[in-house]
């Protein structure tokens, strides 16, 4: 179990921001850290990999990593730590940013092995793409067989086909070791398919604690779909108006009359809400059928 209970103020957009922080983290689970820009994700991640000081404890199965008197160094916490922007050593190889960590050749294979990366072993990170680096990323993260792996956002920079594809190499690589994560990740399917549990800050405190579909789901009980897009276009057909909408992937348009047209600016976020009494479910369209 992690415990850990800390406050730190912090300098946050509009003044000073005190990061009050109490959460008890099972062995082997995966929790998503969510919230908006500023609420302090990053700052929690550095905290328990000890590269930031704080008031408060945190301890790890037993173990004080921080305390009154403590603050184990990162180095002899046992972590992993993932971040956006890869930090692979650039003139090594792929197997040798592995090895640098520790000389466990065979947990280096397997690793490479599971994440498709065996045959990509002698080349340099600078020949990779942003998938295939994060990848060896993670699987260095993983070399010295962490008590807790930490992410940071690591698949923002990446194209949606490989954040899926990254996603099921870390879901594989946690049902293998089982290692105790903590990932920020702003995207809601990430957190859904990743996490069995979701933690939401708001200004340095927990507003949300609870499984995904708890706190992800916005249909339960309402009966009514709201998705956020944005605003793309209104255009006059008529006596009518229609609002063009990008809802994630999709353009979707909804009719609207003059009153309502007036109160929106192309650019601006805006929900789009329907209420759905019996919604249906169908196969998407495939690859050439798509845009
Ligand atoms: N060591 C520090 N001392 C004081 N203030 C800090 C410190 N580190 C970060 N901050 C401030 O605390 C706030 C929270 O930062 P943090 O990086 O934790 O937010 P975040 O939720 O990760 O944001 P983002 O999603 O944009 O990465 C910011 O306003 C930042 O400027």
């Amino acid at each position: 179990m992690i415990e850990l209970d800390i406050h730190k103020m912090l300098q946050g957009s509009s003044g000073d921001m005190p990061l009050d922080i109490a959460l008890s983290i099972r062995e082997k689970s995966f929790v998503a850290l969510a919230g908006q820009s500023g609420s302090g994700k990053t700052t929690l991640l550095r905290l328990l990999a000890g590269l930031e000081r704080a008031e408060g404890e945190i301890s790890v199965a037993g173990e004080t990593w921080l305390g009154k008197k403590t603050m184990l160094p990162p180095q002899k916490r046992g972590i992993g730590f993932v971040f956006q922007d890869y930090a692979l050593f650039p003139n090594m190889s792929v197997e040798q940013n592995l090895l640098y960590v520790n000389n466990d050749r065979a947990h280096a294979a397997i690793l490479l092995e599971m994440t498709g990366l065996l045959e990509l072993k002698e080349r340099l990170p600078g020949t990779l793409s942003g998938g295939q680096k994060q990848r060896v990323a993670l699987c260095r993260a993983l070399m010295n067989r962490p008590k807790l792996l930490l992410m940071d956002e690591p698949l923002s920079a990446l194209d949606p086909a490989m954040r899926l594809k990254l996603q099921h190499d870390i879901l594989t690589l946690h049902k293998a070791f089982g290692t105790t994560t903590v990932m920020v990740s702003h995207d809601p399917s990430e957190i859904y398919r990743l996490a069995e549990r979701v933690v939401v800050l708001e200004h340095g405190r927990i507003v949300h604690d609870g499984t995904p579909g708890e706190v992800l789901l916005r249909t339960s009980g309402s009966q009514k779909f709201t998705l956020e897009g944005e605003l793309l276009d209104i255009i006059r057909a008529d006596v009518i108006y229609i609002a063009v909408v990008a809802i994630g992937q999709q353009i979707v348009e909804v009719v609207c009359d003059k009153e309502e047209a007036a109160q929106f600016e192309v650019g601006q976020t805006v929900q789009v809400s329907t209420k759905a009494f019996a919604p249906t479910i169908q196969h998407a369209r495939r690859g050439s059928e798509r845009l």
